[in-house]
């Protein structure tokens, strides 16, 4: 394998050199005998930042590529002891023992299936970060975490959880999924479902406590405390979200039903079972801001991780999925309005960074409706 060095954060590692793998002067990561994605550095930035004000002792990296993420938590966040790096193809441990080695990790290298590994061994944060989903890691996961531990999960499989076909989304996450306007934020609600169902198997809640959308992956962190009543009391969040396709109208229900549209009779499109509370806890949110700004200005993507951590604190106080301005205003025959001018009609409403169209608010669609009416 022809490598070349390269710097993220505060790690240097050794990943196959681009060039060699290039096909028709063109480079995908899956092409290289190990995996390493610069595309994915905002997610290992922000997670860096989040495990920081989380700060866990031992880690394990379940799905490891050339080890960069490992690395970095153990390089950029104080009080990591030990982190467990894994993959079960033979290049990428070969290259993650060399690269321990020039980053001096305290760590301890296995060449397992994930899900065997996890069931082996106990840590307090688990990392998930899969070719596509993470569905067929989440029993594992939340085995392998101690109570009051923490699981982060990467799903790239967004053509699933928004529906593109609703087949692979029944088979991966056990949800019935029909494209409604607010599609991108059901996708993490539906996968945040998924990921609480299996931890209530094993009487543990998996509670979401720093949810994302970005480019084109999910990425979610979960509190995870034991108990039965406890996972039980997540469970009742769970529900079916449901709209009409010709008028915006929307309701939720902890059923699955066929319902036609109370305001003008049609059928509603329905997306569940979807995680029904809140994606992120307040806190958190605004300890990793404080964090980012007072020890985090290295980062290789500082100004995206800023951004998309101040979209989120303020729209985190919203629990209801966000109104797609563009999809209301055709109904309506509209030009779309600008954003902001809804926005403060409504008064209490913010952007998203699920979609540049949409906003938050905490007010039903009939008073959106009507602002978007107005301007
Ligand atoms: C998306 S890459 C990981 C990227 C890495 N976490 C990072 O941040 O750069 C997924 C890795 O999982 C490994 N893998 C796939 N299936 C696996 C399994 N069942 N058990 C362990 N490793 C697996 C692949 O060899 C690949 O290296
Ligand atoms: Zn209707």
């Amino acid at each position: 394998m022809k490598l070349i060095k390269i710097k993220e954060g505060k790690a240097e590692i050794l990943v196959p050199d681009p060039k060699s793998y290039e096909i028709d002067g063109k480079f995908d990561p899956s092409w290289a005998p190990v995996f390493y994605n610069p595309k994915m550095t905002l997610n290992r930035d922000l997670s860096v930042v989040v495990l920081s004000v989380l700060k866990p002792k031992k880690i394990v990296d379940a799905l490891s590529a050339s080890g960069i993420r490992g690395i970095r938590y153990f390089k950029e966040i104080e009080g990591v002891e030990k982190v467990i790096f894994n993959d079960l193809d033979k290049n990428a441990v070969e290259l993650i023992n060399k690269n321990i080695e020039l980053n001096k990790v305290k760590g301890e290298v296995f060449n397992k299936d994930a899900n065997a590994l996890l069931h082996e061994i106990k840590a307090d944060f688990i990392d998930i970060d899969p070719f596509g989903s993470p569905a067929p890691f989440l029993l594992s996961a939340f085995n392998a975490v101690v109570r009051g531990g923490y699981v982060a999960i990467t799903s790239t499989d967004l053509s699933a959880l928004v529906c593109s076909s609703k087949y692979s989304a029944r088979r991966k996450y056990d949800i019935y999924c029909e494209r409604l306007s607010f599609s991108r934020e059901l996708g993490v609600r539906g996968l945040i479902g998924k990921a609480i169902r299996e931890a209530a198997i094993l009487e543990k809640a998996a509670i979401p406590i720093f949810s994302f959308y970005y480019d084109y992956y999910y990425r979610v962190f979960f509190k995870v405390e034991g108990g039965a009543k406890r996972a039980d009391n997540l469970l009742s969040k769970l529900v079916y979200y449901y709209e009409c396709p010709n008028c915006g109208y929307r309701e939720r229900s902890e059923y699955y039903e066929r319902i036609k549209c109370t305001k003008c009779g049609t059928l509603m499109r329905v997306y569940g079972p979807a995680w029904g509370g809140e994606l992120y806890n307040t806190d958190l949110v605004s300890d990793v801001k404080n964090k980012l700004q007072s020890n985090f200005t290295y980062l290789p993507v500082y100004n995206h991780v800023t951004r998309l951590v101040s979209t989120v604190e303020n729209e985190a106080m919203y629990t209801q999925p966000y109104y797609k301005l563009d999809f209301l205003s055709s109904r309506l025959k509209k030009n779309v309005p600008a954003k902001n001018k809804v926005i403060s009609c409504l008064s209490d409403a913010s952007n998203t960074h699920f979609d540049n169209v949409g906003i938050k608010t905490s007010k039903n669609v009939e008073e959106v409706i009507q602002c978007i009416k107005i301007n």
